[in-house]
């Protein structure tokens, strides 16, 4: 896929080619977008996100201060004229920009300073495309690349209109081309949604086969780099990557273990988030989320020991509820890195932990702090679980083939007619037991999947076993 393809052929991903030299650039915009994070900080988290793309090499990094952004350059012509000279003195060939870049600002940039310019949208994008391995994570990375295409050929639209100063020139050279973009992309848009429905599909089958095994999910989400993969890793013995750069993981995760009180449950290791996370991204990673929104049990791990942990955290919230996370879901948070605090911080995170019910400080390196965490996981889970007999004729087979393989089973004696069974289960078992098999189901599970309050069609959206 050619997302924004470098011009120069000795750049590129290729590991023998020689590194890019490239310039991160932060733009201070005080009470932007970002408003209350440290720009020095901001800045290093796109100096990290540079590096998370292989093939770079980061020769220079500065934040700039930019009170208000200038329509064609969006520097002053002195900042614009500075950075020119430092980008031929070092030879930079591709300019980072951590912040958005309109289509004229970009042209206009890579003319003046000879160089490919990419934003932060752009950026992230590129390091989506190179970590995709799974084929719908590639269909989905090039799906919201070319909706991010489409917008931006939609206001190089709109500026040219505004160019011709209103002169009617509908249907003009540059109209036309443009409208011709947009057309081939939109044509791209409906190949790649239709191939991304067939894998879907056959993710879904998967997934119903997965499906068969009994185990609630508890779903792990967090800001990128918080330590989601090693404490995956550590609790399954996987071996995900877990590395210090940002979006190691890519492609969700999953590992069945087994907790205190013999409680199975599957854990699963998911794609982390960040601040201005492109919509587009947000919307095409719905899918592959489908884990934590289908969750039994989300647990937040943040870095407690980054200077924004709470700026963080609060991307990470906004993140999920704009991917439709049920809030009913219960949530635990693992403040983690408890390690890498100095004593005193330690002290006072700890006391902070201690305060807040759903709050567990640990370190997923060390593996300090993690058993208190884990037989929380456990009783929460547990505490969910609910114990019925129901009897089955012989007739029944598959329902009675479901429910062993559920593991719902707990007891079971045959009478005249067909068994009687002692099921232990999640409500959501109980629930789409019900759905596929209502007349066998007890009264109680029959009762939890129909509609909860007066609105019908609230509740089964919600419903997440609800096929639609
Ligand atoms: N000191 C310390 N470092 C940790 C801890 N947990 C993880 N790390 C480090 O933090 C970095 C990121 O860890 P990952 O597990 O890859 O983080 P992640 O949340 O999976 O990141 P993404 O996949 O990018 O979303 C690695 O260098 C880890 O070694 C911890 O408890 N203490
Ligand atoms: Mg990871």
């Amino acid at each position: 896929m050619a997302l924004t393809p470098p011009e120069t052929p000795e750049t590129g991903h290729s590991t023998e080619a020689r590194a890019t030299r490239s310039l991160v650039l932060h733009p201070d915009m005080r009470g932007g977008d970002r408003s209350g994070r440290d720009p020095k900080l901001a800045l290093e988290e796109a100096v990290s996100l540079a590096h998370a793309l292989p093939g770079l090499e980061v020769v220079g990094s500065e934040v700039v201060r930019l009170p208000k952004p200038h329509p064609g350059m969006l520097f002053g012509s002195g900042k614009v004229e500075e950075l020119r000279a430092q980008i031929e003195r070092d030879e930079i060939e591709l300019v980072l920009i951590d912040g958005t870049v309109t289509p004229v600002q970009q042209r206009n940039l890579e003319r003046a300073w000879k160089v490919k310019l990419l934003d932060r949208t752009s950026l992230i994008l590129e390091i989506f495309a190179d970590r995709a391995a799974t084929r719908e994570g590639v269909l989905q990375v090039e799906l919201a690349a070319l909706s991010y295409q489409r917008t931006r050929l939609v206001r190089a639209w709109t500026h040219l209109e505004r160019q011709r100063g209103g002169l009617g020139f509908v249907g003009g050279p540059g109209e036309t081309q443009i409208e011709a973009d947009r057309r081939a992309i939109d044509e791209q848009i409906v190949r790649i949604r239709k191939q991304l429905e067939k894998v879907v599909r056959t993710r879904e089958l998967h997934r119903a086969a997965r499906a068969k095994v009994p185990y609630p999910i508890v779903a792990f989400v967090g800001y990128t780099n918080a330590g989601k993969s090693t404490l995956f890793n550590r609790l399954t013995g996987a071996d995900v990557m877990a590395k210090n750069m940002l979006f190691a993981t890519l492609d969700p995760t999953m590992r069945a273990v087994e907790l205190p009180h013999n409680l199975n449950v599957i854990l699963s290791d998911t794609v982390g988030f960040i601040s201005d996370l492109p919509t587009q991204l947000v919307a095409a990673f719905r899918a592959t989320l489908e884990e934590v929104l289908d969750a039994d049990l989300i647990l937040h791990v943040r870095d407690i020991s980054h200077p924004e942990t709470e700026a963080q955290a609060q991307d990470v919230e906004e993140i999920l509820e704009a991917l439709g996370v049920p809030d009913d879901v219960p949530r635990l948070e693992m403040w983690n890195k408890a390690d890498a605090l100095t004593l005193e911080a330690r002290q006072t995170a700890e006391n902070l932990a201690a305060r807040q019910e759903d709050v567990y400080l640990g370190s997923a390196l060390t593996g300090q702090g993690l058993d208190p965490l884990l037989d929380r996981i456990a009783a929460d889970l547990t505490e969910t679980l609910r114990e019925v007999r129901i009897r089955i004729p012989f007739a029944a087979g598959a329902a009675r083939a479901w429910l062993h393989e559920e593991g719902a089973v707990q007891d079971e004696t045959p009478t005249e007619e067909g068994y009687t069974l002692d099921l232990r289960w999640t409500e959501r078992q109980s629930a789409r037991f019900a759905a596929t098999y209502p007349e066998l189901a007890p009264e109680e599970a029959r009762r939890a999947a129909a509609p909860k309050d007066a609105d019908p069609e609230r509740d089964r959206s919600d419903d997440p076993w609800e096929p639609t």
